[in-house]
């Protein structure tokens, strides 16, 4: 018989429960005992959850406080010095990585002041992980037994689950090496890990669990022959140390084939393969396996929101079976469901006709159990036809298609994607703005506090009018223009106070997007992104940022950033859909924003940022055909979207939580680009966009945490910086918006680097 699972579950709560508690507990406002409660609750409702909807092999270790890459590198002790030294509770051990902790001394207590590791983005998702941070004198030993706990939680319940683990070479290959060990190469400390590992899974076999789940993403990528032979050393190595352990090894996010040879007899029960992205691969899947191993098809979609078409599925993993038979197919989401909102039951806004189109986390349970259902020949006949009725009544509906929009895209023309002039005439042109050597800036937000938020549920629920709601923004942008005056920045912000999230806020404003009231995505930590949908072709009814942008004009004469998000970053950080390809509704979505660039210039606004963060986790995964088309139309479509202003505007661009290209931030020819830099502990990591030929802000502090860096911090990331950028060049900024920070924690933080910037500025003078 064919087994239904989940590689799983979304753990954040349909209510955001687990954000509210562990905030709560950070703002010293509850127990641990309470947070403790709170992600037991979480857990037994998500595996009763799946249960009831008929899943078999249901995921745990799926749970985290924070991060699962986290929690790997607490439970394999590869916590560096600097928070061992504290000798912290566990769990605060594991916020201080994820988020850094700087506290006074009390009577009995040291003082605390450590920044957090470095955060990433996972794969091609907007979830981040915290990177394991490995040294010379890393070594592992097991610390606590959080899989085997949560194991034994669910089995209390009476729920038989299937442990999730990271792979050990995953681990090792997303990790990196710390400040003091640049030259060691992570995956040489397979050998040293592998003990653990087997410890683990040894203690799981213990406790009863029949497979464990264990992720091995990396095979998406392309490896080097070094990792690919770790493959082999690591699992024949658990195979001798834990014979009886049935390990099911789990891929996603792309493409195996390149990597097969890698898989090809390892001694595992199975492996996973996501097929909702490349079905193309089955054959060349079930080619590597050996006769007894299964294989395991993710056939719902772990990265998206749209129903499946699940006759389709269904007819999908009746090939599978054709080929290596019931027994050895198991039928699966094609990823963990965490990159998708809890449950569609909790909208009740949205337009029934495209409701009807969606299929949220708890719904993927039930899509997964029709189609095991469907091939093992139990009667879901009802249920196909409806899936097939709502399939055919989105591809046939008048809100998909808006013939003016596909004209202006078919009409594209090189006029539409280059600036007037080149960089060095814009240069000459942008003196007007008189700004100073080493212009200082942020790079937009400033805190959303829980004030505003407030204010903004206000308008949502018709407690206050949309009069008395913008007043409030202005008075927001009042405030903020008056902080950045006391602090002495050069270039100022209005702050984004009437944004709910750099995304949501335009998806809200544009034709063409769906927007829910409730569907939460962790992005990290207990930081959530609703991300709006794009359900048809895009297009601006009318301008979105001009009010605000114009009114923090009139208050003050300093330049003033307008500020929008770019097409890129709109595309990656919303739900796509996958009816139309990604390039066109990048293109749809530059047009829609180049008629916003140009309605601020207009408006008198001479600086405009159109942040890009998510260019580059929008980079296919593997180089190749679709790689190469990326790297064309991404940067064409910012391009679109900004070269339609005159020479003396000033454009700028952000990148945040990623390694880029810098190839690939040249081909957007911003006048300016502000890029997250401080934790980046690699030296070499500075020479990148050493030759940039525009002008480049390096961010010089982690926004992410309420550390604050002395001055003399700053003095020294500004010189390292110097010695390798021309100082005409430079612009000093943080690595990305302050949204997440209390005023007076930045207000810190920027006085130390205006006043760092200022001591370099005289030097210079
Ligand atoms: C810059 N980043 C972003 C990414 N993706 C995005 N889509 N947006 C980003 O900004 N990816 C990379 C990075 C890092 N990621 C994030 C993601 C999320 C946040 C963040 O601060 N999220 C907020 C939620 C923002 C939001 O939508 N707020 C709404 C709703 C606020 C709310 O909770 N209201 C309460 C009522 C008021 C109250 O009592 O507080 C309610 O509804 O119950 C809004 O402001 O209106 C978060 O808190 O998680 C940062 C970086
Ligand atoms: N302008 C945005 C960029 C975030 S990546 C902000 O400051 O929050
Ligand atoms: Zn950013």
């Amino acid at each position: 018989m064919v087994l239904s699972s989940v590689l799983g579950f979304p753990r954040i709560g349909a209510k955001r429960e687990l954000k509210k508690a562990t905030e709560s507990y950070w703002a010293g406002k509850s127990s641990v005992e309470d947070l403790l409660k709170v992600g037991k609750e979480l857990r037994a409702h998500n595996w009763k959850l799946q249960k009831d909807a008929g899943v078999d092999l249901i995921a745990s270790n799926d749970f985290s406080y924070y991060d699962q890459i986290l929690d790997a590198s607490l439970l394999f002790n590869v916590i560096p010095e600097r928070y061992q030294k504290y000798s912290l509770p566990q769990i605060d051990t594991l916020f201080a990585m994820g988020r850094g902790l700087q506290r006074p001394a009390t009577d009995s207590t040291p003082a605390v002041d450590v920044p957090a590791l470095e955060m990433v983005k996972w794969f091609d998702s907007n979830y981040h992980y915290v990177r394991p941070t490995f040294s010379h004198s890393t070594t592992f030993k097991l610390n606590g037994q959080k899989p085997v706990d949560e194991y034994l939680e669910a089995k209390e319940l009476g729920i038989e689950t299937r442990p999730v683990l990271i792979g050990p070479v995953s681990y090792l290959v997303l990790g990196k090496a710390d400040k003091d060990s640049l030259d060691l190469e992570p995956i040489s400390l397979l050998e040293k890990l592998l003990p653990v590992y087997a410890e683990v899974l040894q203690k799981l076999l213990d406790a009863g669990a029949k497979s464990i789940q264990i992720d091995e993403p990396v095979l998406v990528l392309d490896l080097d022959e070094k990792v690919k032979a770790a493959f082999k050393t690591a699992y024949s190595v658990l195979a001798e140390k834990v014979p009886a352990a049935k390990l099911i090894l789990a891929t996603y996010f792309g493409d195996v084939r390149p990597n097969l040879d890698a898989v090809k007899g390892l001694p595992v029960a199975g492996v996973h393969f996501d097929f909702v992205r490349v079905p193309e691969q089955l054959d060349a899947a079930v080619e590597a396996l050996s006769a007894e191993q299964i294989l395991s098809v993710g056939i719902i979609d772990g990265r998206n929101i749209w129903k499946a078409d699940l006759n389709k599925a269904v007819k999908f993993v009746e090939s599978a079976i054709a080929k290596v038979g019931k027994e050895r197919v198991i039928v699966a989401t094609s990823s963990s469901l965490l990159h998708t909102p809890v449950d569609l039951e909790n909208e009740t806004k949205l337009d029934a006709e495209i409701k009807d189109w969606f299929a949220f986390a708890t719904q993927k349970l039930s899509e997964v159990v029709i189609v095991t259902k469907a091939v093992n020949g139990e009667d879901v006949k009802a249920e196909l036809e409806a899936n097939a009725k709502s399939i055919s009544a989105r591809a046939s509906s008048s809100i998909t298609n808006d013939a003016a929009v596909q004209k202006r895209v078919a009409e594209l023309g090189e006029k539409d994607t280059k600036r007037a002039s080149a960089f060095a005439a814009r240069l000459e042109a942008q003196k007007s703005l008189n700004l100073p050597l080493f212009p200082t800036t942020t790079i937009g937000s400033f805190p959303q506090t829980k004030e505003i938020r407030v204010q903004r549920q206000k308008l949502n629920k018709g407690e206050i009018t949309a009069e008395q709601y913008e007043k409030f923004i202005e008075k927001e942008i009042q405030d903020a223009i008056k902080f950045q005056e006391e602090v002495g920045l050069d270039v100022y912000v209005h702050g984004e106070p009437e944004r709910n999230d750099m995304v949501q806020y335009f998806g809200e404003q544009l034709k063409g997007f769906a927007f829910t009231q409730n569907g939460w995505v962790q992005s990290y930590g207990s930081r959530y992104v609703r991300p709006p949908i794009i359900v048809g072709d895009v297009s601006r009814p009318s301008p979105m940022t001009v009010k605000e942008s114009k009114y923090a004009q009139s208050v003050s004469p300093k330049p003033m950033k307008g500020m929008l998000t770019g097409p890129v970053t709109i595309l990656r950080w919303s739900f796509p859909r996958n009816d139309v390809s990604q390039k066109v509704q990048a293109q749809q979505l530059a047009f829609a924003l180049r008629d916003e660039v140009n309605d601020l210039e207009a408006a008198g606004v001479t600086v405009i940022q159109v942040d890009e963060p998510a260019i580059r986790e929008g980079l296919p995964l593997r180089e190749g055909e679709e790689r190469s088309a990326y790297v064309q139309w991404a940067p064409e479509s910012f391009r679109i979207a900004t070269s339609g202003v005159k020479d003396s505007t000033q454009i700028h661009s952000h990148f945040c939580y990623s390694d880029l290209d810098p190839a690939h931030i040249k081909a957007l020819d911003a006048d300016v680009v502000s890029i997250e830099f401080s934790k980046k502990d690699d030296s070499n990591y500075i020479q990148n966009f050493s030759d940039y030929p525009n002008h480049i802000g390096l961010g010089l502090f982690d926004i992410h945490s309420p550390r604050v860096p002395p001055q003399s911090e700053f003095e020294k990331r500004i010189a390292d910086i110097l010695a390798v950028y021309p100082k005409e060049n430079l612009w000093i900024n943080p690595d990305c918006g302050l949204k997440t920070r209390q005023w007076d924690e930045c207000r810190k933080q920027l006085t130390n680097m205006v006043n760092a910037a200022k001591v370099f500025r005289e030097k210079y003078a």
